[in-house]
């Protein structure tokens, strides 16, 4: 990354922090913590193969010592901002000024709001619009009431909205990520049908299964037939998992056009995920990744622990990079940052997304939140704000890791689509058909769905029945 472009990364970064991080005074943060954990780990992880130390350090004069975070509280959700008396008036702001005129390389893809516009009137979705979240004139920042020519309220509006993308594709997980960890086998048919469900609501990315050792992970040893009954449904990607080229040829067999390979930042839960370090991991994916390159496959890669271990505890944002960055330089057209356990918060999210972000373009990250301490909502805010726009999640809120004890579900995709639709940003999911495949899986597995959203709409629907 030449200066020029860091320094474009680094306004067009604080651009899209929102102003209430600012506020906290997370804007100097990541960088001293980056450049922290950089040097106490570049021998061990080949850091020193990474383009440029020094770009961090560079980095690290835009950071203020009144205003960085706790290193060593980095990752587990506790996450204090020393300096939290910074005011308004302190050098993050003079910063904030100074950049707000710079160009972001990556805000193409946002909504690119003008000032006026953040004021613009959201069309009327007709009665049912409140009722998925949708935004409506009544609940508009722009009503009356809150005088929609009041120049701070439009500033205010564009400041938070300014970096959320107009569309987000979702990557719907619940197939894979959600049944995995399921103690009883789920039918193969019923899998089936989750997925027909699913692709109905207009998804049009569904993980279906992974072709891993059934001795591991016994819940999806069906994948072959999950897969050969699947692969021709029309309007969707159905990627799988293959952790090696043995799952990676028995997922071509069974038809799938899409594979996605899974590393980890910890080295801890790659070896107790997967059997191997970090190092053999991605040389197994290098050679997955080469031939998929032969066979026009495209590869997914994720990026475990992004924000904490079960084992290690935090990890810090310069192995998530690495991580990630090895992956994208194999050939990985997208990276997705997991959150494994669910503990990051955004005052974690935002360093991680930050360093990871210095080495691998906006437009190719995903986040995948696991919503053990309820944080994946604001985790993924957050990240939109900064410019991601392809977001992981499962419906129902189904899954967990079997390798990760303790972490929750995934976010619900019933509450992301909600969030979403109240943000007008499209996702091409229909939310009444999407809570209808939610409430097939609950039922089939005998409990209620962990989505709020669901919850909330089914007892509306319940109570107006009622009426
Ligand atoms: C990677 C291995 C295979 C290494 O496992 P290993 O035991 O080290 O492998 P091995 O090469 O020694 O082989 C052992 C046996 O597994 C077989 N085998 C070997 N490979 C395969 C394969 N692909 N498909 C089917 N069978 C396979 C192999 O043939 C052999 O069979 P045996 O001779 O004993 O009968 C194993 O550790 C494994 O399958 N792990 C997968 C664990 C897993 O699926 N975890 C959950 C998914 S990751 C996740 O959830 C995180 C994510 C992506 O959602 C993001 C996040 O939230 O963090």
């Amino acid at each position: 990354m030449d200066i020029l472009c860091l320094s474009r990364w680094k306004m067009g970064v604080e651009n899209h922090l929102p102003r209430a991080l600012y506020n906290t005074n997370v804007k100097g943060f990541s960088l001293q913590a980056i450049n922290f954990t950089m040097s106490s780990l570049e021998e061990r992880l080949g850091l020193d193969k990474l383009p440029s130390m020094s770009t961090i350090d560079r980095i690290q004069r835009f950071s203020s010592g009144a205003c960085r975070p706790r290193v060593d509280n980095l990752g587990l959700g506790n996450y204090w901002i020393e300096g939290r008396s910074c005011s308004t008036s302190n050098n993050c702001n003079e910063d904030d000024e100074e950049c707000t005129a710079e160009t972001f390389p990556w805000k193409r893809q946002t909504r690119e709001l003008s000032r006026d516009d953040s004021c613009r009137k959201t069309p009327t979705k007709g009665r049912n619009s409140m009722k998925f979240g949708m935004v409506d004139d009544s609940f508009s920042v722009c009503q009356s009431s809150l005088k929609c020519n009041n120049k701070d309220m439009k500033d205010l509006a564009y400041k938070f909205l300014n970096g959320i993308p107009r569309f987000v594709k979702i990557v719907e997980v619940g197939p894979r990520d959600g049944l995995q960890n399921e103690n009883n086998i789920v039918p193969t048919a019923v899998k089936i049908e989750l997925i027909h469900r699913l692709a109905s609501s207009g998804l049009s990315v569904i993980e279906a299964t992974s072709f891993v050792s059934p001795k591991w992970v016994p819940q999806m040893a069906d994948a072959k037939d999950v897969m050969q009954a699947v692969h021709k449904l029309g309007g969707v990607r159905l990627p799988v998992l293959t952790p090696n080229l043995k799952g990676f040829d028995a997922a071509i067999a069974a038809g799938a056009r899409e594979v996605a390979v899974f590393a980890s930042a910890s080295e801890s839960f790659s070896k107790s995920n997967i059997n191997c370090s970090i190092e053999e991991s991605l040389a197994r994916y290098r050679a997955v990744t080469d031939v998929a390159k032969q066979l026009s496959i495209p590869v997914r890669g994720y990026v475990s622990c992004v924000a904490g271990c079960p084992v290690e505890g935090p990890i810090p944002p310069s192995k998530v990079a690495y991580v990630a960055k090895e992956l994208h330089d194999m050939g990985c057209f997208e990276i997705s940052l997991a959150d494994t356990i669910g503990v990051g918060t955004p005052g974690t999210v935002v360093p991680m997304l930050l360093a990871v972000m210095a080495f691998v373009p906006i437009e190719k990250l995903a986040v995948h939140f696991h919503d053990t301490y309820g944080q994946s909502l604001p985790n993924i805010l957050v990240s939109l704000q900064m410019g991601i726009s392809t977001v992981d999640s499962s419906v129902a809120g189904l899954g967990g890791c079997p390798y990760a004890k303790g972490a929750s579900g995934n976010i619900a995709t019933e509450d992301v689509v909600y969030m979403l639709n109240g943000l007008g940003v499209k996702t091409g999911v229909d939310l009444g058909k999407l809570m209808v495949a939610g409430d097939f899986i609950s039922n089939h597995l005998g409990r209620s769905s962990t989505s709020k959203t669901a919850i909330a709409l089914n007892r509306v629907t319940a109570d107006a029945s009622k009426m």
